[in-house]
């Protein structure tokens, strides 16, 4: 992949990032000015690279320990530059980081975007606009970087297009320094006093020196010199009385790579035996990929003493937090930290033990103070905060206050009862949290299961996210009342049932001893059981698990998942003996008749619960045989029907 020029090659960029380019130039237009604080934001994180690197291996200061970031505009030529003494990177390295995306279901993300969704640029600041971001003004971009402790430094170029080229060059100082070629109409981004207002309004926060040229109009002898435009202390450390929103806000898309303003956050400064502070937001959207396992995230960054440790330190934040960013600065953990002291140490747990708190507490004090900011926070990380209540037994009743379902009091899709309202709302005699779990609101809420708690105005809460089966098993009572699934176990209505109707429900039983017996003997292992329901008003049959099986639900989650089911007991089949279906059934006299009935009866209870059928044809045989007996035809054309 060589072109004419000697040592200069041509690359053309991954598909992804040639859609995303595209995407970005279009959807982010109106917000064209973000390139400058994406590339001052990655020169600071080159800086703090750089930094953290040096306390094993001093060598890489190259005697320039002095950390900054030049902003410089070259109005004949139309260029600005951003340049840093940070890390910088190797020919690999460039071609790994400036040219690919390494997100997993990147493609298959911006294939999904519809038109519209084009355009929004929040959707598409999702990906970090980062350095592609020059494009937007750009029509020519110039990387020169050389790896802090290397020998050759590199040139990138492209018109962002479809390829890149890349040269090897000879650069003295190490860094990174990145140009810009204005686009037509883009000139001012070449007024050194916009700049400076946009380095104040997005930038003040950085860590670094962010230096310009003095300008020369007052005293000529000084112009040219270069002078720190920012203030170039941490964020975090300054007090909290002196910190504006927006400033918070601003370090928020720094620390965070988001484009988004955070929905809340918190800020901590810890004294006494362990001293730290902490600043941790929480993003207003979940990422496209929060699900991915292989997901790379822009987690909690930890630093030691306001130098920049790493990434993403997961020890920090437990899993179901996954979606916090910011930082933790301790001042009692050694500079020379590695991931690996991490993983047992006192120091973190107690800092992870102290943030946890923190943040539930901020949910907390939402959910109570800014319902609607909660409910937004609910729907895009509910199902990942209520991987907490399996993971976190420490916080688990914290944990349970903040969940949120959707239940039977108003079938509402968006998940908004608090298992506090489902209490306080429970009926006289009511002793148990009835649940049920399905694929799908519409297969939850309409689920046979509910007949008799819709009939006597008992609350079910409607669960449908996928976890809810896992967390439903970690969570066994709340203010003392137990978890029900209505799909499980022989139902107890306790007190919420009448002495009459216990004592109608038992000579229901007694009377239908032989159509059960005769239930029993047709579908012989399809089910365990076959009893008379509690739970039916208006449906003839549903399936039933043990108290300590597996719901339906879960069968087929794990089948989808490749899991083995154990083997247990089949469900129970309940039948309604005052069903009219199930009435006519008691009076049919032949037997076999009566199996392909049996059959039906269990089939439909399957279907009803969402399930899927082992044989469907034989469903649909046995269906289109039972239409035609009924409008008069049945009977002698079996094999005509299937
Ligand atoms: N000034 C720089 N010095 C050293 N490396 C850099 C510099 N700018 C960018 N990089 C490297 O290129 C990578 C890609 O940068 P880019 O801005 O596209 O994304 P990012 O900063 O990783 O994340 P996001 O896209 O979420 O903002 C960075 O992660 C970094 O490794």
């Amino acid at each position: 992949m060589s072109d004419n020029a000697p040592n200069r090659e041509t690359h053309g960029f991954q598909a992804e990032v040639k859609q995303l380019l595209q995407l970005m130039i279009h959807s982010m237009y109106s917000n064209k000015e973000v390139f400058l604080r994406e590339l001052v934001s990655n020169a600071s994180d080159a800086l703090d690279t750089l930094r953290f690197q040096a306390v094993a291996d001093d060598s890489l200061f190259e005697k320039d320990p002095d950390l900054a970031i030049w902003i410089e505009v070259d109005a004949d030529n139309r260029t600005v530059s951003i340049a840093d003494n940070g890390i910088g990177m190797n020919r690999d390295e460039v071609i790994d980081r400036i040219g690919t995306i390494a997100k997993s279901g990147t493609r298959a993300f911006l294939d999904s975007l519809s038109g519209d969704q084009k355009k929004d640029a929040h959707l598409i600041g999702q990906f970090g606009v980062g350095f592609y971001s020059s494009f937007i003004v750009a029509d020519r971009v110039t990387v020169t970087t050389r790896k802090a402790g290397e020998q050759t430094g590199i040139r990138w170029e492209s018109d962002g297009g479809g390829e890149y080229t890349l040269e090897e060059l000879a650069r003295p100082g190490r860094g990174t320094e990145v140009t810009l070629h204005l686009r037509e109409g883009e000139d001012e981004f070449l007024e050194p006093v916009r700049l400076r207002h946009l380095i104040e309004r997005y930038s003040d926060h950085i860590a670094f020196p962010i230096k310009m040229r003095t300008e020369g109009d007052a005293d000529e002898e000084k112009a040219g010199d270069w002078e720190q435009v920012n203030r170039g202390a941490p964020l975090w450390a300054r007090p909290k009385s002196d910190i504006d929103e927006d400033e918070y806000k601003a370090f928020y898309k720094h620390v965070g790579h988001d484009f988004d303003d955070p929905l809340t956050w918190t800020h901590n400064k810890v004294e006494g035996s362990q001293e730290y502070t902490s600043l941790l937001y929480i993003p207003k959207r979940a990422p496209f990929d929060m699900f991915d396992p292989q997901r790379q995230s822009h987690g909690v960054k930890l630093y030691v003493q306001r130098v920049f440790i790493m990434d993403d330190a997961e020890q920090l934040m437990p899993r179901y937090l996954r979606f916090v960013r910011g930082i933790i600065d301790s001042n009692d953990l050694p500079l020379n930290v590695s991931r690996e002291l991490l993983q047992s140490n006192r120091v973190i747990d107690r800092i992870r033990a102290g943030s946890v708190k923190k943040l539930l507490g901020l949910l907390e004090d939402m959910a109570e103070k800014r319902p609607e900011d909660y409910a937004a926070f609910w729907s895009e990380f509910g199902p990942v905060l209520k991987e907490g209540v399996v993971e976190d037994g420490d916080n688990r009743e914290v944990i349970a206050k903040l969940i949120r379902a959707s239940s039977t009091h108003d079938d509402d899709p968006a998940q908004k009862v608090s298992l506090s309202d489902y209490v306080a709302r429970m009926q006289p005699g009511q002793e148990k949290i009835y649940y049920h779990t399905a694929e799908s609101l519409a297969a939850a809420k309409n689920s046979p299961h509910l007949e008799v708690f819709r009939k006597k105005g008992i609350e079910v809460l409607l669960l449908t996210d996928r976890v809810d089966e896992w967390v439903m098993a970690h969570l066994t009572e709340f203010e003392g009342k137990a978890f029900q699934s209505v799909a499980k176990g022989a139902l107890d209505l306790g007190e919420a049932e009448t002495d009459e109707e216990k004592a109608e429900q038992e000579k229901l039983e007694n009377e239908s001893r032989d159509l059960l017996e005769r239930l029993k003997a047709a579908l012989g292992e399809t089910v365990g059981e076959v009893r008379v329901t509690h739970r039916l008003t208006d449906s003839p049959a549903c399936l039933v698990a043990d108290e300590a099986g597996l719901s339906a639900h879960l069968e087929r989650i794990l089948k989808e998942a490749g899991q083995s089911i154990p083997m247990g007991s089949k469900a129970h089949l309940e039948v309604n003996p005052t069903h009219p279906l199930v009435k006519r059934m008691d009076g049919e006299t032949d037997d076999d008749r009566f199996g392909e009935w049996a059959h039906l009866l269990h089939e439909q209870a399957v279907l009803a619960e969402g399930g899927e059928l082992d044989d469907p044809a034989t469903f649909v045989r046995r269906m289109n045989q039972m239409l035609l007996s009924l409008s008069g035809d049945g009977g002698n054309r079996d094999g005509a029907a299937a």
